[in-house]
């Protein structure tokens, strides 16, 4: 076990993000005329970690790309309803999607650094794109937002050696918690996870999960999973989402993490989460 989760973090040398509450209303979403989301409320608040759960195709991931304007980039996709992030609409003309993207971060199901690039450039990379990179004759201040993303991440301990080795020379576990640097290099606000341990693991899954334990204090966490243990391990709060036949995915129970896997009301959060079906 590294040091990682006990050594007190060094202060931010950005501005650092505050978790926000993310709210969804009446969201509704299609591909083409296919309508695959209808009427999904859910309230995301700041500093917890909510898991949206479901079978397979019931709309998870579509609802997760709504949350920080990714949806509108496929060709043909549509939504309807709002998303609030502290009370502020994401889709209002006066938002800029970057500004959305930025303070609303993506942590993808397949690790995607850049192969070739650094580990440090990496970490780094988000920020370039969004027109905030460092300039010259800051390279201490890069050096330290550097490491406190890698610590943030829980990988600075692996990779402190060879900062300036290719961030495709990691191994896979490695590769995604360097992604969740980057995510966090550019303070967002909220999180949003994709299935972040599907391509891990269990050592490598178990050390992202610590990481999202370690990072909710300074990022809300939205994470969609099929793993019901690491739903239960990480997040404070779920919601379970269905499709059926006719009837596009909606949520069908939302609650304490405790009540859903506990205490469900519903008969099919129940089965669900028991594994009799999905
Ligand atoms: N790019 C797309 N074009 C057309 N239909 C799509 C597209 N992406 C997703 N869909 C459809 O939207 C529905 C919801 O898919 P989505 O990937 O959001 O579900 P999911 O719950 O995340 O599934 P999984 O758990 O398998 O990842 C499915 O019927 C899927 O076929």
């Amino acid at each position: 076990m590294t040091d990682t989760l006990t050594t007190p973090l060094p202060p931010l040398p950005t501005s650092a993000g505050t978790p926000a509450t993310l709210s969804a209303r009446n969201v509704g979403a299609w591909f083409g005329d296919h309508q695959v989301l209808e009427g999904v409320d859910l309230e995301m608040k700041a500093g917890q970690v909510t898991a949206l759960i479901g079978p397979s195709g019931c709309g998870k991931s579509t609802f997760l790309r709504i949350l920080n304007r990714m949806h509108e980039l496929v060709p043909g996709a549509s939504l309807s309803g709002e998303v609030l992030i502290d009370g502020d609409d994401i889709y209002a003309p006066t938002m800029p999607p970057i500004e959305s993207r930025r303070r609303i971060g993506m942590v993808f199901q397949k690790a995607n650094p850049f192969p070739t690039m650094s580990i440090h450039d990496n970490v780094l990379s988000g920020l370039k794109l969004a027109g905030k990179g460092f300039g010259k004759g800051r390279a201490a201040e890069a050096g330290d937002l550097v490491e406190h993303s890698l610590r943030s991440a829980g990988l600075w301990d692996e990779v402190r050696n060879r900062l300036g080795a290719p961030g495709g020379s990691l191994s896979g576990g490695q590769q995604q918690r360097l992604c969740i640097a980057r995510a966090l290099a550019v303070s967002p606000d909220v999180l949003l996870m994709d299935e972040p341990c599907s391509a891990l693991d269990p050592t490598s899954t178990r050390r992202v999960e610590e990481t999202i334990a370690a990072i909710a204090h300074e990022v809300t966490v939205v994470i969609v999973t099929h793993n019901m243990q690491q739903a239960q391990r990480v997040s404070d709060r779920c919601a379970f989402f269905l499709a059926a036949e006719n009837q596009p995915g909606h949520i069908v129970e939302q609650g304490s993490t405790a009540d859903i896997f506990e205490n469900p009301r519903d008969e099919r959060t129940s089965d669900y989460v028991n594994g009799r079906f999905g």
